[in-house]
């Protein structure tokens, strides 16, 4: 039974999920020292933000095929160390959109109206009402810093509590913005003329310390701004700075650079105008269970050898057409493998053409498939769907895809023309039925063949006696031919012979058949 270790506290209903499948380790609060050591005896590993998974720990995870994270944010799992080693990453896109957003729009609330303090204050046995005048939100500007799925949620909820919006996000449309109510803006007009702006945006290279000393200062002395997307993404030294001096109004911030936020952390002598809470964004009732059913499902179906939905470095197929997809993907890696073969191993070009109803679907997995099968003779099963573009990219392999919908010799077909050692070589394959895998054409000559594990490929002069001297050729070396096909364009031209054999061929005796007067080349491979 594969092992799961789940190092963060995840909600039970995703354990009851893995239990169908695995053994599930609840083990929370370890060091990474101590996730190192044991990590080895682990298939699968769920965390949520607690975990931080380096590349020491993904490195240590030989067995490891999936990390699930029980949110949203993969900054805290060095996904490329992870895609290098083939590991597949999930996360849930969706399940804590509803939490975090209502969380931002809390901390808006509770800033506006200081009710932290306030509560603090009742709760010590005073009665402060003259200390606590708030401000109201409505009609104010709000500032909303990446408008996807939290941003526009909270966007909603805002335009209902009569704000304006405002909103900054490179990769997204005006008319998307507008449909959302928003003015779509440039970030410094945005600091400019919000009187709230709020952070929902992922840690990238690209937005850490976006928000820093100099972009907090064009904001106007009676505005607040809200981070509930990613600890980083503000300068904190900058921000505590700015609320201390008088420049801004106040913060409201529940994720932090380093968490646990430090003691020192000068966030926490900033005083009233700032409201932390310790990363409680997606901390709902409701959000722990979709995360941990979305994330403990996709755990369930790769370790039962079935995609990922939300796979995060490895191309997404829609669900609706996995099933569709399956047989062309099996395909794509029998083709990719075959080609690779008759090539010479060593290919620096690949083209896959998607035909017929093929081109209409999405091709990205299929080429991907087409590389795993391709690079399957070099690394055998270090290669996978995860790593396969990286491997393919590193060994200077120049992937072409392209389409023809026009070429209908069935229903959906594909043809890879691969450039190795020896020569360029073509190959197409069709799926048959529900899954029947062809072999249809093997250098641009028809064929009709079914891929087994054995087999011998010729390339000779269509001529009486040549097929009866290859039969006996094997036959005096004890090798039994299972099925065997000739293609040919003209009748005495050239022509492809195509075997399936019963057993392996033996070493030398390709030297032997290539020595049969017509015999142009010959190809053993393996599938
Ligand atoms: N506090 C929490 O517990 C909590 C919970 C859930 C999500 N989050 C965080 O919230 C963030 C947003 O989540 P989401 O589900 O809305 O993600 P999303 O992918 O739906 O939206 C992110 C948006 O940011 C935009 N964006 C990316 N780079 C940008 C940049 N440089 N400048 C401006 N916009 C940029 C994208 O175009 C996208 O529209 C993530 O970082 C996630 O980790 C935090
Ligand atoms: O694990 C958590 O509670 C936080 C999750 C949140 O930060 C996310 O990115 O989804």
């Amino acid at each position: 039974m594969p092992k799961v270790l789940v190092s963060d506290p995840i909600d039970q209903a995703g354990i009851d999920i893995l239990s169908q499948v695995a053994q599930v380790d609840v083990n929370t609060g370890l060091s990474a020292a101590e996730l190192v050591a044991i990590i080895p005896d682990y298939d699968a590993l769920m965390i949520r933000s607690g975990t931080q998974v380096t590349k020491e720990i993904i490195e240590a995870g030989n067995l490891l095929k999936i990390i699930g994270r029980a949110g949203v944010g993969v900054d805290n799992v060095d996904v490329p160390a992870a895609t290098r080693k083939g590991i597949v990453v999930v996360n849930s896109p969706e399940g804590n959109t509803i939490a975090a957003a209502e969380h931002a729009i809390a901390m808006m609330l509770s800033m506006s109206r200081h009710i932290p303090e306030a509560n603090a204050s009742v709760k010590s046995g005073k009665w402060e009402r003259n200390r606590f005048i708030g401000v109201e939100v409505y009609k104010k500007t709000l500032g909303i810093v990446g408008l996807g799925k939290i941003g526009s949620h909270f966007a909603a909820a805002a335009k209902a509590m009569g704000m304006k919006l405002l909103a900054y996000d490179p990769f997204i449309s005006a008319e998307r913005a507008e449909q959302l109510g928003c003015r779509l803006v440039e970030l410094e007009l945005l600091m400019r003329e919000s009187d709230y702006i709020t952070l929902h945006i992922p840690k990238t290279p690209e937005t850490l310390h976006l928000i820093n000393a100099e972009v907090l200062s064009k904001m106007k002395p009676t505005a607040r701004i809200i981070n509930c997307a990613r600890g980083g993404i503000i300068d904190e030294a900058a921000l505590a700075e700015a609320i201390k001096s008088g420049k801004i109004a106040g913060a409201a911030i529940d994720v932090y650079e380093h968490e646990p936020l430090e003691a020192d952390s000068p966030l926490r002598t900033v005083g009233q105008n700032i409201v932390l809470t310790p990363h409680l964004g997606a901390s709902t009732a409701e959000a722990q269970v979709n995360v941990a059913i979305d994330v403990a499902e996709q755990i369930r179906d790769v370790l039962l050898g079935l995609p990922a939905r939300s796979a995060v470095n490895i191309p997404g197929i829609f669900p609706d057409s996995i099933e569709k997809l399956k047989p062309y993907l099996q395909l794509a890696e029998t083709l990719g493998n075959l080609v690779s073969q008759l090539a010479g191993g060593r290919v620096d070009y690949l083209n896959v053409q998607l035909q017929g109803e093929l081109a209409t679907n999405q091709g990205q997995p299929v080429v991907v498939a087409a590389l795993k099968g391709l690079l399957s003779q070099a690394l055998r099963e270090r290669v996978n769907y995860v790593n396969a573009s990286i491997e393919a990219k590193e060994r200077g392999i120049r992937v072409v895809e392209t389409r023809d919908a026009s070429i209908r010799d069935y229903t959906g077909s594909l043809h890879l023309r691969a450039k190795g050692t020896l020569g360029e070589h073509t190959v197409t394959g069709a799926v048959l039925g529900e899954s029947e895998i062809r072999i249809t054409s093997v250098d641009d000559f028809p064929v009709n063949v079914a891929p087994t594990h054995h087999m011998l490929f010729t390339l000779h002069r269509d001529m009486p006696g040549i097929i009866g001297r290859i039969g006996s050729q094997l036959g005096s070396f004890n090798v039994n031919i299972a099925s065997m096909q000739v293609g040919r364009k003209i009748v005495r031209g050239d022509a492809v012979m195509v075997l399936s054999l019963d057993d392996p061929l033996p070493e030398g005796i390709l030297a032997e058949i290539i020595k049969v007067p017509g015999i142009r080349d010959a190809y053993t491979v393996n599938l």
